[in-house]
């Protein structure tokens, strides 16, 4: 399946992109992509590349759309399929995209769901809440809503931790960018007739349950086509 979520910080991407990808068949493989984990990974292993993107990072620069596309193409597989997470971030991005998918005749995305809903005040407080990431894998968590497994589970080691930048200002700052966005990218989607629009305000349980009902469920072979 070629599917990506979009919507505002806070509103659920990776966590249902990876509930969505846990599902999958790739036990090899998580089939998430996600632009933000692949520049943080260059960051942490102090790549050339993580150095000059570290820069930008630390001062709230965007990383330019050429470094994010020569981060991201390499793991999207004409084969197998992907879950996009938190990208395109923009109609721009969405184009370019489009043009690599047919170039490498990967096809292209079959399903964008855009969650939505929340407004500012409550997806900000969602996140200072009690949203934690995990060191070891990248995943979302959340203290209250969606707390990370225990070490018995033996599926995620953690540490669990906040990140640096999930503060007021920085979470206002990206919803601010996003709300600019975002009627250009549904747009650009809902003419393509792929566009899902969810509401991400219901509990994760349900968000995740409108996700399946619009991906066609895991009993139909159609869901596992790319
Ligand atoms: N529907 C929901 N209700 C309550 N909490 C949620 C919901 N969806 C996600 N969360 C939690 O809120 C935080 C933000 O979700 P996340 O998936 O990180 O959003 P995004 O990737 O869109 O920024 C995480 O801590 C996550 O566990």
């Amino acid at each position: 399946m070629r599917v990506a979520f979009i919507g505002p910080v806070g509103s659920g991407k990776s966590s249902q992109a990876q509930r969505l990808s846990w599902s999958l068949p790739f036990y090899n493989r998580s089939p998430r992509l996600s632009t933000g984990d692949l520049v943080r990974a260059q960051i942490e292993a102090r790549t050339p590349l993580g150095a000059r993107i570290g820069a930008l990072h630390d001062a709230g620069e965007p990383v330019p759309d050429g470094v994010v596309f020569d981060l991201l193409l390499p793991h999207v597989r004409t084969a197998g399929g992907f879950v996009l997470d938190d990208f395109p971030a923009n109609a721009g991005q969405a184009e370019i995209l489009d043009a690599e998918l047919e170039e490498r005749g990967a096809g292209p995305l079959r399903h964008v769901i855009s969650l939505e809903g929340p407004s500012d005040d409550e997806l900000v407080g969602r996140v200072l809440g009690g949203r934690v990431h995990s060191r070891a894998t990248d995943a979302a968590y959340h203290l209250k809503n969606d707390p990370p497994p225990g070490p018995e589970k033996r599926l995620d080691p953690g540490p669990f931790e906040r990140r640096s930048d999930d503060t007021e200002e920085s979470l206002r700052r990206r919803l601010g960018a996003y709300r600019r966005e975002h009627a250009l990218l549904k747009e650009h989607y809902e003419a393509r007739g792929v566009l899902t629009v969810i509401d991400a305000g219901r509990p994760l349980d349900k968000v995740a349950e409108g996700v399946l009902d619009a991906l066609g469920h895991p009993e139909n072979p159609q869901y596992y086509a790319v």
